[in-house]
């Protein structure tokens, strides 16, 4: 018999190539070992509520109106819920056709687009289109949707930070173009070197790659740094010089750590350098509520806006979009809450405010006992987590150690990562999986087990690294690096 269409081997190409390390070999490992009954402790995904964060109470209470309208009819909703949840409950009704049951328009409700475009314009002092957003279920879907009408075959290449969020790598796969890497400088506190840059863009044209794109994520993941604006605007020229369209992802905006460097969005950078790399340079910005303190990863809520992008394309990125009907409705509800959330002299503002606070200096407490945590173990070293939801610590391997790995057919960071998982159930995701110079090692882990677990989660990683290296370390010939 003939193979049949959905048997492996007559399956598309494209789809065999994706790889995907978040939930990759060391998760698998992770829930068999959660089955056996042995605790687990999931630091591979940014995904904060699964670690125990508590969501915010007025988004909550507002979608829980709007999921049961019926309550608004109840004379004692009052006694339930506050007056302005109510209200906005009330208002985000009536910018839907029928509520949440029903299909919105392919590009979200323009009412929310409306409120994301406000937000945007606040933030960057440009006002922003709202014709040019989109809202999407969560971001994925967006750099989805956006790399799939950049990319046309295997000859367009899309510049991506190494490391990198694999995201980007499984979407260029799955669309069939080429990854163009570029590396970030681990000494430079993961700073961008457009000297490497240019050289990754003449090494891919002298294969015959036309580099159409490059992406940013800022504040990064895995790395955790936040970009200055002198290096944005360096990006930007270099982008215009060489006619790629940029991809700033800037799903973390609210998480940044550190005074010095507050987040400037790529767009208000490219705005404020005025005519003409303003008026043409195109580019496409991310932001979703699965970040920042809200959190709501499983809610699917995300937005892209496009600057300079011409109308005919708007149109195309539309027709594709309609093909999936209408992003999450609820989904939605909570991106128009984050970005017009409760303001001073509301009854929610202060609550909203000492949630949203508290959730944010207690990632920045978390940053600080992670990466102290990781830079006071043998072999390892770790720049601070300016932004984000990660460390990224290099994991000094001893010769020994990574021959051991070679012998259990294993990347050496992944026989690390797993018996760092077998001896402590720590689940974190290895550098591989994220792309790494060649011969360096990495392991990602999130900064979001609850603040009071840390100072034993990082013992235990102490005692497990210190261990490790104590087996593996030849004492006659190896020295520290
Ligand atoms: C850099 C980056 N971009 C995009 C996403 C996707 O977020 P969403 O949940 O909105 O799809 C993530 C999720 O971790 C991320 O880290």
């Amino acid at each position: 018999m003939s193979p049949k269409a959905l048997d492996y081997e007559t399956l598309n190409e494209n789809v065999k190539k994706v790889q995907y390390a978040v939930r990759g070999e060391l998760y698998l490992r992770a829930s068999e070992l959660q089955k056996e009954g042995k605790k687990i402790i999931f630091t591979n995904v940014g995904n904060p509520h699964a670690l125990g964060q508590k969501p915010l109470t007025f988004p909550r209470q507002v979608v829980a109106l709007c999921q049961a309208p019926f309550l608004l009819d109840d004379p004692n909703v009052g006694l339930i819920f506050p007056a302005d949840a109510i209200a906005r409950a009330k208002h985000y009704l009536s910018l839907t056709s029928g509520g949440l049951g029903a299909y919105s328009d392919s590009r979200g409700l323009p009412g929310v687009r409306k409120e994301v475009a406000d937000f945007i314009g606040r933030r960057d002092g440009y006002p922003s289109d709202p014709e040019l957003i989109f809202l999407t279920d969560g971001a994925s879907k967006g750099v989805m949707q956006i790399l799939n009408t950049i990319i046309r075959d295997e000859r367009d290449g899309v510049l991506v930070p190494v490391p990198q969020y694999p995201l980007y790598s499984a979407a260029i796969a799955l669309f069939g173009g080429s990854l163009v890497p570029y590396y970030l400088e681990e000494t430079a506190n993961w700073g961008l070197d457009i000297y490497n840059l240019r050289q990754s863009v003449a090494e891919a044209r002298s294969r015959g790659i036309t580099v159409r794109a490059m992406v940013i994520i800022n504040p990064g993941n895995p790395t955790g740094q936040c970009l200055s604006q002198a290096n944005l605007k360096e990006i930007l020229k270099f982008c215009f010089q060489e006619n790629l369209v940029l991809l700033g992802d800037e799903v973390y905006q609210q998480n940044i750590y550190q005074d010095e460097r507050p987040f400037l969005s790529a767009r208000k950078v490219l705005l404020d350098m005025g005519p003409p790399i303003s008026k043409e340079l195109q580019l496409v910005s991310f932001h979703t509520v699965s970040k920042g303190y809200w959190g709501e990863c499983g809610q699917r809520g995300g937005y892209f806006e496009m600057t300079n992008i011409p109308p005919k394309t708007v149109d195309e990125i539309y027709k594709v979009a309609s093909i999936s009907l209408s992003p999450n409705v609820p989904g939605q509800i909570f991106l128009g809450l984050m970005v017009n959330p409760p303001k001073p002299g509301d009854i929610s503002y202060e609550t909203f405010v000492r949630e949203s606070k508290g959730i944010l200096e207690s990632l920045r407490k978390r940053a600080q006992l992670m990466t102290d945590g990781f830079n006071s173990c043998r072999n390892v070293v770790c720049n601070f987590t300016e932004g984000a939801m990660y460390s990224f610590p290099q994991i000094r391997l001893p010769p020994k150690a990574i021959e051991a790995a070679k012998k259990a057919g294993k990347v050496p960071d992944v026989f690390y990562c797993l018996k760092l998982l077998e001896a402590t159930g720590i689940s974190t995701v290895p550098g591989s999986g994220f792309g790494q110079k060649q011969g360096v090692f990495h392991l990602r882990t999130t900064i979001l087990p609850a603040e009071e677990d840390m100072p034993a989660i990082m013992a235990s990683f102490k005692k497990f690294n210190d261990e490790f290296m104590e087996q593996y370390e030849d004492h006659r010939g190896y020295s520290r690096m």
